[in-house]
Protein backbone atom coordinates (compact mmCIF):
# COMPACT_ATOMS: atom_id res chain seq x y z
CA UNK A 1 0.00 0.00 0.00
CA UNK A 2 1.14 3.55 -0.82
CA UNK A 3 2.23 6.18 1.54
CA UNK A 4 -1.26 7.98 0.17
CA UNK A 5 -3.21 4.59 0.74
CA UNK A 6 -1.59 4.07 4.43
CA UNK A 7 -2.71 7.89 4.93
CA UNK A 8 -6.33 7.53 4.35
CA UNK A 9 -6.97 4.57 6.45
CA UNK A 10 -5.21 6.54 8.73
CA UNK A 11 -7.60 9.25 8.10
CA UNK A 12 -10.43 6.68 7.89
CA UNK A 13 -9.44 5.22 11.41
CA UNK A 14 -8.79 8.35 13.15
CA UNK A 15 -12.16 9.51 12.03
CA UNK A 16 -14.51 6.58 12.97
CA UNK A 17 -12.67 7.00 16.35
CA UNK A 18 -13.69 10.23 17.17
CA UNK A 19 -17.23 9.50 15.92
CA UNK A 20 -18.08 6.24 18.22
CA UNK A 21 -17.51 5.32 21.81
CA UNK A 22 -14.19 3.52 22.17
CA UNK A 23 -16.12 0.09 23.14
CA UNK A 24 -17.72 0.11 19.80
CA UNK A 25 -14.36 1.42 18.17
CA UNK A 26 -12.20 -1.55 19.65
CA UNK A 27 -14.78 -4.12 18.68
CA UNK A 28 -15.86 -3.54 14.91
CA UNK A 29 -12.99 -0.97 13.64
CA UNK A 30 -9.90 -2.22 15.18
CA UNK A 31 -10.09 -5.52 14.12
CA UNK A 32 -10.19 -4.57 10.42
CA UNK A 33 -7.10 -4.74 7.96
CA UNK A 34 -7.00 -2.40 5.06
CA UNK A 35 -5.70 -2.45 1.53
CA UNK A 36 -6.72 0.00 -1.31
CA UNK A 37 -6.83 -1.40 -4.48
CA UNK A 38 -6.67 1.00 -7.20
CA UNK A 39 -10.43 2.58 -6.44
CA UNK A 40 -11.14 -0.68 -4.07
CA UNK A 41 -10.89 -0.46 -0.43
CA UNK A 42 -10.68 -4.04 0.51
CA UNK A 43 -11.34 -4.70 4.00
CA UNK A 44 -10.86 -7.89 5.65
CA UNK A 45 -12.86 -8.66 8.98
CA UNK A 46 -11.64 -11.85 11.54
CA UNK A 47 -14.88 -13.46 11.25
CA UNK A 48 -18.21 -13.57 9.10
CA UNK A 49 -20.12 -11.56 12.33
CA UNK A 50 -17.70 -8.77 12.81
CA UNK A 51 -18.15 -8.27 8.76
CA UNK A 52 -21.75 -8.30 8.86
CA UNK A 53 -22.04 -5.74 11.30
CA UNK A 54 -19.29 -3.30 10.02
CA UNK A 55 -20.86 -3.29 6.79
CA UNK A 56 -24.16 -3.00 7.88
CA UNK A 57 -23.45 -0.22 9.94
CA UNK A 58 -20.51 2.19 9.00
CA UNK A 59 -20.06 1.30 5.27
CA UNK A 60 -21.77 4.27 4.09
CA UNK A 61 -19.44 6.39 6.40
CA UNK A 62 -16.23 4.58 5.58
CA UNK A 63 -16.70 5.20 1.90
CA UNK A 64 -18.12 9.03 2.70
CA UNK A 65 -14.49 9.21 3.80
CA UNK A 66 -12.76 7.29 1.75
CA UNK A 67 -14.30 9.71 -1.26
CA UNK A 68 -13.45 12.84 0.25
CA UNK A 69 -9.94 12.29 1.31
CA UNK A 70 -8.79 10.62 -1.57
CA UNK A 71 -10.63 13.44 -3.73
CA UNK A 72 -12.65 10.51 -5.42
CA UNK A 73 -10.16 8.25 -6.64
CA UNK A 74 -10.97 5.51 -3.60
CA UNK A 75 -14.54 5.02 -4.27
CA UNK A 76 -15.73 1.48 -3.94
CA UNK A 77 -15.69 -0.52 -0.67
CA UNK A 78 -15.22 -4.36 -0.64
CA UNK A 79 -15.68 -6.83 2.60
CA UNK A 80 -14.01 -10.21 3.24
CA UNK A 81 -13.33 -12.75 5.66
CA UNK A 82 -9.94 -13.39 6.46
CA UNK A 83 -6.23 -11.64 7.39
CA UNK A 84 -3.71 -10.38 4.75
CA UNK A 85 -0.29 -12.33 5.40
CA UNK A 86 1.97 -11.01 8.14
CA UNK A 87 5.42 -9.77 7.05
CA UNK A 88 8.33 -12.29 8.42
CA UNK A 89 11.92 -12.87 7.98
CA UNK A 90 11.38 -15.38 5.53
CA UNK A 91 9.07 -13.25 3.08
CA UNK A 92 10.78 -10.05 4.05
CA UNK A 93 11.91 -8.21 0.81
CA UNK A 94 11.56 -11.86 -1.37
CA UNK A 95 9.62 -11.48 -4.90
CA UNK A 96 6.62 -8.84 -5.81
CA UNK A 97 3.55 -10.60 -4.08
CA UNK A 98 4.84 -11.88 -0.98
CA UNK A 99 6.16 -8.45 -0.27
CA UNK A 100 3.52 -5.86 -1.18
CA UNK A 101 0.83 -8.00 0.15
CA UNK A 102 3.00 -8.52 3.60
CA UNK A 103 3.80 -4.66 3.88
CA UNK A 104 0.46 -3.67 2.97
CA UNK A 105 -1.46 -5.72 5.88
CA UNK A 106 1.68 -4.62 8.45
CA UNK A 107 0.95 -1.08 7.86
CA UNK A 108 -2.34 -0.60 8.00
CA UNK A 109 -2.11 -2.92 11.04
CA UNK A 110 -0.24 -0.32 12.55
CA UNK A 111 -1.50 2.43 11.68
CA UNK A 112 -4.61 0.94 13.17
CA UNK A 113 -2.74 -0.37 16.58
CA UNK A 114 -0.97 3.48 17.17
CA UNK A 115 -4.97 4.83 16.35
CA UNK A 116 -5.85 2.47 19.34
CA UNK A 117 -3.44 3.80 21.27
CA UNK A 118 -3.84 7.43 20.50
CA UNK A 119 -0.22 7.49 19.45
CA UNK A 120 1.35 10.11 16.68
CA UNK A 121 3.07 8.79 14.16
CA UNK A 122 5.24 12.02 13.69
CA UNK A 123 6.23 12.17 17.06
CA UNK A 124 9.57 9.73 17.18
CA UNK A 125 12.79 9.60 17.40
CA UNK A 126 14.18 10.48 14.31
CA UNK A 127 12.27 13.64 14.68
CA UNK A 128 13.32 14.61 18.03
CA UNK A 129 16.44 16.24 17.88
CA UNK A 130 18.95 15.98 20.64
CA UNK A 131 20.44 18.59 22.30
CA UNK A 132 22.18 18.93 26.09
CA UNK A 133 18.83 19.91 27.64
CA UNK A 134 16.97 16.77 26.43
CA UNK A 135 20.56 14.18 26.53
CA UNK A 136 19.35 12.20 29.41
CA UNK A 137 15.38 11.86 28.72
CA UNK A 138 16.26 10.95 24.85
CA UNK A 139 18.75 8.25 25.99
CA UNK A 140 16.35 6.70 28.63
CA UNK A 141 13.47 6.57 26.68
CA UNK A 142 15.35 5.00 24.00
CA UNK A 143 16.14 2.32 26.67
CA UNK A 144 13.03 2.16 27.54
CA UNK A 145 11.47 1.87 23.70
CA UNK A 146 14.11 -1.31 23.32
CA UNK A 147 13.50 -3.16 26.67
CA UNK A 148 9.97 -2.23 28.24
CA UNK A 149 8.83 -3.16 31.66
CA UNK A 150 12.99 -3.81 32.21
CA UNK A 151 15.18 -1.49 34.73
CA UNK A 152 13.89 1.37 34.59
CA UNK A 153 10.23 1.57 35.67
CA UNK A 154 8.40 3.82 35.95
CA UNK A 155 10.01 6.37 33.47
CA UNK A 156 9.37 9.49 35.04
CA UNK A 157 9.90 12.95 32.61
CA UNK A 158 9.80 15.92 33.88
CA UNK A 159 10.11 20.12 32.54
CA UNK A 160 8.25 23.19 31.49
CA UNK A 161 5.76 23.16 29.00
CA UNK A 162 6.24 22.45 25.20
CA UNK A 163 10.01 21.15 25.76
CA UNK A 164 9.26 17.33 23.79
CA UNK A 165 8.27 15.51 26.81
CA UNK A 166 4.77 14.42 24.86
CA UNK A 167 6.89 13.85 21.78
CA UNK A 168 9.24 11.55 24.16
CA UNK A 169 6.22 9.61 25.25
CA UNK A 170 4.56 9.08 21.99
CA UNK A 171 8.52 8.15 20.73
CA UNK A 172 8.20 4.89 22.98
CA UNK A 173 4.90 4.04 22.24
CA UNK A 174 5.90 3.72 18.65
CA UNK A 175 8.72 1.76 18.51
CA UNK A 176 6.88 -0.66 21.28
CA UNK A 177 3.79 -0.97 18.81
CA UNK A 178 6.31 -1.73 16.03
CA UNK A 179 8.44 -4.02 17.41
CA UNK A 180 5.82 -5.87 18.71
CA UNK A 181 2.50 -6.72 16.63
CA UNK A 182 0.97 -7.73 19.84
CA UNK A 183 2.04 -5.14 22.25
CA UNK A 184 -0.67 -3.30 23.85
CA UNK A 185 0.19 0.43 24.44
CA UNK A 186 -2.03 3.25 25.98
CA UNK A 187 -1.07 6.55 25.71
CA UNK A 188 -3.29 9.14 27.74
CA UNK A 189 -3.32 12.88 29.34
CA UNK A 190 -3.88 12.04 32.74
CA UNK A 191 -7.06 14.34 32.47
CA UNK A 192 -8.36 12.18 30.20
CA UNK A 193 -7.62 9.17 32.77
CA UNK A 194 -10.22 11.15 35.08
CA UNK A 195 -13.07 11.59 32.43
CA UNK A 196 -12.88 7.73 31.30
CA UNK A 197 -12.66 6.63 34.81
CA UNK A 198 -15.86 9.39 35.80
CA UNK A 199 -17.34 7.59 32.70
CA UNK A 200 -16.69 4.13 33.66
CA UNK A 201 -18.25 5.09 37.12
CA UNK A 202 -21.29 6.27 36.15
CA UNK A 203 -22.33 3.47 33.25
CA UNK A 204 -21.79 0.83 35.83
CA UNK A 205 -18.17 -0.44 34.12
CA UNK A 206 -15.47 0.39 36.18
CA UNK A 207 -14.50 -3.77 36.44
CA UNK A 208 -14.05 -3.08 32.51
CA UNK A 209 -11.90 -0.04 33.06
CA UNK A 210 -9.99 -1.18 35.43
CA UNK A 211 -9.63 -4.53 32.58
CA UNK A 212 -8.14 -2.43 29.96
CA UNK A 213 -5.47 -0.44 31.84
CA UNK A 214 -4.82 -3.49 33.66
CA UNK A 215 -3.97 -5.48 30.71
CA UNK A 216 -1.79 -3.31 28.60
CA UNK A 217 1.74 -3.48 27.98
CA UNK A 218 2.34 0.16 28.26
CA UNK A 219 0.91 2.90 29.81
CA UNK A 220 2.20 6.41 28.88
CA UNK A 221 0.36 9.13 30.91
CA UNK A 222 1.03 12.46 30.24
CA UNK A 223 0.77 15.53 33.08
CA UNK A 224 0.16 13.61 35.90
CA UNK A 225 0.07 17.08 37.85
CA UNK A 226 -3.43 17.29 37.20
CA UNK A 227 -3.87 14.08 39.17
CA UNK A 228 -3.80 16.83 41.94
CA UNK A 229 -6.86 16.96 44.41
CA UNK A 230 -8.71 13.77 42.46
CA UNK A 231 -8.83 11.24 44.95
CA UNK A 232 -10.71 8.51 43.44
CA UNK A 233 -8.64 8.79 40.39
CA UNK A 234 -5.53 8.76 42.11
CA UNK A 235 -6.61 5.87 44.28
CA UNK A 236 -7.62 4.01 40.75
CA UNK A 237 -4.47 4.94 38.99
CA UNK A 238 -2.45 3.87 42.08
CA UNK A 239 -3.87 0.39 41.61
CA UNK A 240 -3.40 0.30 37.77
CA UNK A 241 0.09 1.21 38.53
CA UNK A 242 0.87 -1.24 41.37
CA UNK A 243 -0.32 -4.31 38.84
CA UNK A 244 1.23 -3.34 35.97
CA UNK A 245 4.84 -3.15 38.03
CA UNK A 246 3.94 -6.14 39.41
CA UNK A 247 3.38 -7.98 35.79
CA UNK A 248 6.67 -5.75 34.49
CA UNK A 249 4.89 -3.84 32.26
CA UNK A 250 6.42 0.06 31.68
CA UNK A 251 4.95 3.03 32.42
CA UNK A 252 6.21 6.15 31.06
CA UNK A 253 4.72 9.55 32.94
CA UNK A 254 5.28 12.90 32.52
CA UNK A 255 4.67 15.97 34.86
CA UNK A 256 5.69 20.10 34.90
CA UNK A 257 8.10 19.14 37.98
CA UNK A 258 9.60 16.49 39.86
CA UNK A 259 7.62 13.64 41.36
CA UNK A 260 8.18 14.71 45.31
CA UNK A 261 7.38 18.16 44.00
CA UNK A 262 3.99 17.48 42.36
CA UNK A 263 1.70 19.05 45.21
CA UNK A 264 -2.25 17.66 45.90
CA UNK A 265 -0.88 13.96 44.93
CA UNK A 266 -1.39 10.87 47.87
CA UNK A 267 2.28 10.39 49.21
CA UNK A 268 2.15 7.08 47.96
CA UNK A 269 1.62 7.91 44.88
CA UNK A 270 4.20 10.50 44.58
CA UNK A 271 6.97 8.73 46.19
CA UNK A 272 6.16 5.36 43.49
CA UNK A 273 6.55 7.80 40.85
CA UNK A 274 10.15 8.48 41.71
CA UNK A 275 10.73 4.18 41.73
CA UNK A 276 11.89 4.12 38.77
CA UNK A 277 14.11 6.76 37.05
CA UNK A 278 13.64 10.48 36.94
CA UNK A 279 14.71 12.37 33.52
CA UNK A 280 14.69 16.54 33.29
CA UNK A 281 14.11 18.14 29.87
CA UNK A 282 15.26 22.21 30.21
CA UNK A 283 14.90 24.42 27.47
CA UNK A 284 16.88 23.68 24.55
CA UNK A 285 20.20 26.27 24.27
CA UNK A 286 20.33 28.39 20.76
CA UNK A 287 22.08 25.37 19.15
CA UNK A 288 19.07 22.88 19.73
CA UNK A 289 17.06 25.46 19.31
CA UNK A 290 18.43 26.32 15.91
CA UNK A 291 18.51 22.64 15.05
CA UNK A 292 14.81 21.82 16.06
CA UNK A 293 14.11 24.36 13.64
CA UNK A 294 16.17 23.32 10.62
CA UNK A 295 14.47 19.57 11.55
CA UNK A 296 10.95 21.14 11.56
CA UNK A 297 11.29 23.32 8.31
CA UNK A 298 12.92 20.44 6.58
CA UNK A 299 10.15 18.76 7.35
CA UNK A 300 7.63 21.24 5.93
CA UNK A 301 9.84 21.21 2.71
CA UNK A 302 11.97 23.87 2.84
CA UNK A 303 15.36 25.32 3.64
CA UNK A 304 16.04 27.83 6.33
CA UNK A 305 19.10 30.03 5.66
CA UNK A 306 21.25 29.89 8.97
CA UNK A 307 21.13 33.53 9.77
CA UNK A 308 17.22 33.04 10.12
CA UNK A 309 17.60 29.95 12.07
CA UNK A 310 19.48 31.79 14.53
CA UNK A 311 17.64 34.74 14.59
CA UNK A 312 14.07 32.83 15.18
CA UNK A 313 16.07 30.82 17.98
CA UNK A 314 17.99 33.87 19.74
CA UNK A 315 14.26 35.58 19.66
CA UNK A 316 11.67 32.71 20.45
CA UNK A 317 13.15 31.44 23.72
CA UNK A 318 10.14 30.16 26.03
CA UNK A 319 9.76 26.62 24.68
CA UNK A 320 9.53 24.71 21.45
CA UNK A 321 5.96 25.07 20.31
CA UNK A 322 6.13 28.38 20.56
CA UNK A 323 9.25 28.19 18.21
CA UNK A 324 7.83 26.03 15.90
CA UNK A 325 4.29 28.27 15.47
CA UNK A 326 6.98 31.24 14.21
CA UNK A 327 8.32 29.19 11.81
CA UNK A 328 4.94 27.82 10.45
CA UNK A 329 4.08 31.66 9.91
CA UNK A 330 7.02 32.04 8.44
CA UNK A 331 6.99 29.30 5.82
CA UNK A 332 2.97 30.32 5.44
CA UNK A 333 4.35 33.83 4.79
CA UNK A 334 6.39 32.77 2.35
CA UNK A 335 4.13 30.65 0.50
CA UNK A 336 1.50 33.04 -0.10
CA UNK A 337 4.01 36.27 -1.13
CA UNK A 338 5.84 33.89 -3.26
CA UNK A 339 9.50 35.55 -1.57
CA UNK A 340 12.40 33.93 -0.62
CA UNK A 341 13.02 33.78 3.43
CA UNK A 342 15.87 36.09 4.02
CA UNK A 343 16.79 37.60 7.30
CA UNK A 344 14.76 41.13 6.18
CA UNK A 345 11.87 38.76 5.31
CA UNK A 346 11.58 36.89 8.94
CA UNK A 347 12.10 40.23 10.92
CA UNK A 348 8.99 41.19 8.88
CA UNK A 349 7.05 38.28 9.05
CA UNK A 350 7.49 37.84 12.71
CA UNK A 351 6.94 41.41 13.93
CA UNK A 352 3.83 40.91 15.52
CA UNK A 353 5.00 37.89 17.24
CA UNK A 354 8.05 39.63 18.51
CA UNK A 355 6.54 42.35 19.87
CA UNK A 356 3.58 40.12 21.39
CA UNK A 357 6.95 37.91 22.95
CA UNK A 358 9.31 40.84 23.49
CA UNK A 359 5.93 42.80 25.92
CA UNK A 360 5.22 39.18 27.16
CA UNK A 361 7.97 38.10 29.59
CA UNK A 362 6.74 34.59 30.42
CA UNK A 363 7.56 32.58 33.42
CA UNK A 364 9.64 30.32 31.58
CA UNK A 365 11.28 32.66 29.91
CA UNK A 366 12.39 34.31 33.18
CA UNK A 367 13.40 30.79 35.00
CA UNK A 368 15.70 29.78 31.71
CA UNK A 369 17.22 32.99 31.93
CA UNK A 370 18.00 33.13 35.39
CA UNK A 371 19.45 29.59 35.15
CA UNK A 372 21.85 30.73 31.87
CA UNK A 373 22.69 33.67 33.79
CA UNK A 374 24.23 31.74 36.82
CA UNK A 375 24.95 28.23 34.79
CA UNK A 376 22.39 26.34 36.65
CA UNK A 377 19.77 24.04 35.34
CA UNK A 378 16.15 25.25 35.53
CA UNK A 379 15.22 22.14 37.27
CA UNK A 380 17.64 23.19 40.21
CA UNK A 381 15.81 25.90 40.23
CA UNK A 382 12.51 24.15 40.71
CA UNK A 383 13.77 22.08 42.91
CA UNK A 384 13.19 21.63 46.46
CA UNK A 385 17.13 22.08 46.96
CA UNK A 386 18.36 24.84 49.25
CA UNK A 387 21.86 25.76 48.76
CA UNK A 388 22.39 29.17 48.82
CA UNK A 389 24.11 28.98 45.65
CA UNK A 390 20.49 27.72 44.54
CA UNK A 391 18.26 29.67 46.66
CA UNK A 392 19.86 33.26 45.64
CA UNK A 393 19.19 33.00 41.88
CA UNK A 394 15.89 31.54 42.52
CA UNK A 395 14.68 34.30 45.06
CA UNK A 396 15.87 36.36 42.43
CA UNK A 397 13.97 35.17 39.56
CA UNK A 398 10.47 35.36 41.48
CA UNK A 399 10.91 38.94 42.20
CA UNK A 400 11.93 39.40 38.34
CA UNK A 401 8.61 37.11 38.23
CA UNK A 402 6.86 40.01 39.79
CA UNK A 403 8.16 42.59 38.62
CA UNK A 404 7.77 41.73 35.10
CA UNK A 405 4.64 39.43 34.61
CA UNK A 406 1.27 40.45 35.68
CA UNK A 407 1.07 36.81 37.57
CA UNK A 408 -0.31 36.62 41.17
CA UNK A 409 2.30 35.12 44.13
CA UNK A 410 0.34 31.89 44.18
CA UNK A 411 0.92 31.69 40.64
CA UNK A 412 4.60 32.44 40.77
CA UNK A 413 4.72 30.06 43.34
CA UNK A 414 3.13 27.00 41.50
CA UNK A 415 5.51 27.69 38.55
CA UNK A 416 8.35 27.87 41.39
CA UNK A 417 8.06 23.65 41.65
CA UNK A 418 4.67 24.73 43.73
CA UNK A 419 5.94 26.79 46.31
CA UNK A 420 3.60 28.73 48.90
CA UNK A 421 2.46 32.60 48.07
CA UNK A 422 3.98 33.50 51.19
CA UNK A 423 8.00 32.02 49.54
CA UNK A 424 7.59 34.31 46.90
CA UNK A 425 6.82 37.54 49.50
CA UNK A 426 9.72 36.58 51.20
CA UNK A 427 11.81 36.55 48.03
CA UNK A 428 10.63 39.92 46.81
CA UNK A 429 11.14 41.70 50.10
CA UNK A 430 14.81 40.00 50.45
CA UNK A 431 15.79 40.96 47.22
CA UNK A 432 14.72 44.55 48.02
CA UNK A 433 16.44 44.90 50.76
CA UNK A 434 19.58 42.95 48.96
CA UNK A 435 19.54 45.26 46.18
CA UNK A 436 20.39 47.86 48.21
CA UNK A 437 22.89 46.54 50.36
CA UNK A 438 24.61 44.45 47.90
CA UNK A 439 26.41 45.78 44.80
CA UNK A 440 26.78 42.57 43.10
CA UNK A 441 22.69 41.37 43.48
CA UNK A 442 21.97 45.20 42.04
CA UNK A 443 24.42 44.82 39.02
CA UNK A 444 22.59 41.13 38.62
CA UNK A 445 19.05 42.31 38.81
CA UNK A 446 19.55 44.94 36.66
CA UNK A 447 21.58 42.80 33.47
CA UNK A 448 19.02 40.35 34.03
CA UNK A 449 15.93 42.83 33.55
CA UNK A 450 17.89 44.30 30.68
CA UNK A 451 18.10 40.82 29.16
CA UNK A 452 14.71 39.87 29.82
CA UNK A 453 13.64 43.30 28.14
CA UNK A 454 15.80 43.56 25.22
N1 LIG B 1 14.03 17.89 20.79
C1 LIG B 1 13.00 18.12 19.95
N2 LIG B 1 13.16 17.89 18.64
C2 LIG B 1 12.13 18.14 17.78
N3 LIG B 1 10.94 18.62 18.15
C3 LIG B 1 10.73 18.86 19.44
C4 LIG B 1 11.75 18.62 20.42
N4 LIG B 1 11.28 18.95 21.62
C5 LIG B 1 10.01 19.37 21.42
N5 LIG B 1 9.68 19.33 20.12
C6 LIG B 1 8.40 19.73 19.51
O1 LIG B 1 7.84 20.77 20.28
C7 LIG B 1 6.42 20.64 20.34
C8 LIG B 1 5.99 20.60 21.80
O2 LIG B 1 6.49 19.40 22.40
P1 LIG B 1 5.63 18.51 23.39
O3 LIG B 1 4.18 18.59 23.04
O4 LIG B 1 6.25 17.17 23.44
O5 LIG B 1 5.86 19.32 24.73
P2 LIG B 1 5.52 18.94 26.25
O6 LIG B 1 6.78 19.04 27.00
O7 LIG B 1 4.77 17.67 26.31
O8 LIG B 1 4.57 20.14 26.64
P3 LIG B 1 3.29 20.19 27.64
O9 LIG B 1 3.85 20.34 29.00
O10 LIG B 1 2.57 21.42 27.18
O11 LIG B 1 2.50 18.95 27.46
C9 LIG B 1 6.07 19.37 19.59
O12 LIG B 1 5.66 19.70 18.30
C10 LIG B 1 7.40 18.60 19.52
O13 LIG B 1 7.50 17.84 18.34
Amino acid sequence: MSGNAVALWEHCINQLKAELTSAEFNTWILPLQARVDGPLLRLLAPNRFVLDWTRKHYADRLLELCERHSQGQVSQLHFEVGEFARETSSTKGKGARAGSTATTAIDSDLATRRAAANLNADFNFDTFVEGKSNQLARAASIQIARNPGGTYNPLFIYGGVGLGKTHLMHAVGNVILASNPNARVVYLHSERFVAEMIKALQNNRIEDFKKTYRSVNALLIDDVQFFAGKERSQEEFFHTFNALLESRQQIVLSSDRFPKEVTGLEERLRSRFGWGLTVAIDPPDLETSVAILHCKATQLGVTLPEDVAFFVGRRIRSNIRELEGALRRLVANAHFTGKPITLEFAKQALRDVLVAQDKQVSLENIQRTVAEYYKLRTSDLLSAKRSRSLARPRQLAMALAKELTKHSLPEIGHAFGGRDHTTVLHATRKIKSLRESDAAIEEDYKNLLRILTL
